[in-house]
């Protein structure tokens, strides 16, 4: 049974969290983008707002073929205590019926766990089932860090033996 790592990420760090995921367990990894513009500070209010409402955004790739797949990683960073839109839009758009699912999310310091739940709750509602979930703690912390804490969540939650 193959696994995929599928993420969003606005400033790299749930990005280094699904790479250490991918290497550690021989998984491929696909990056979502965000086609709305949100690099600049400024858009910082916009996208807690586009999250709170949980509002559509146009992404790429549209959507994944999961169907070489049986369990599925997909992390979002925490934005005002939702998922990134775009993560949600995915969701929407693939066909996850029967997969295993993994969900993580990063965020500064609070919020993570009502980010699962809602994710659980919309992957649920596409024939799947949540087996685990990591929450990652990014505030103030550098990238080598972030990678080591992810690596500690693997061991701790034994993530190595799904998907064999
Ligand atoms: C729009 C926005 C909203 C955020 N809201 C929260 C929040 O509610 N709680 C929190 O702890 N961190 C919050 N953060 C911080 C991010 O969750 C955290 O820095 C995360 O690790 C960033 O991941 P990324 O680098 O993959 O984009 C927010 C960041 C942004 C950009």
């Amino acid at each position: 049974m193959k696994t995929v790592v599928l993420y969003y990420s606005r400033s790299r760090k749930t990005a280094s969290v699904a790479e250490t995921i991918a290497q550690e367990l021989s998984a491929d990894i696909v990056e979502i983008k965000d086609l709305k513009d949100r690099s600049s500070f400024f858009s910082y209010l916009n996208a807690s707002i586009d999250a709170l409402r949980e509002n559509k955004t146009k992404i790429s790739p549209e959507n994944i073929d999961l169907s070489d797949y049986g369990l599925i990683y997909i992390g979002s960073p925490t934005w005002a205590g939702k998922p990134a839109p775009a993560m949600l839009s995915l969701i929407d758009s693939c066909d996850f019926q029967g997969k295993d699912v993994i969900l993580f999310t990063t965020m500064g310091s609070q919020g993570g766990r009502t980010v699962i739940k809602r994710m659980q709750e919309k992957i649920k509602a596409r024939g799947s089932r949540m087996v685990n979930f990591l929450i990652i703690k990014t505030g103030g912390k550098e990238i080598s860090e972030i990678k080591e804490d992810t690596r500690k969540k693997i061991d701790e939650l034994d993530l190595k033996i799904y998907g064999i």
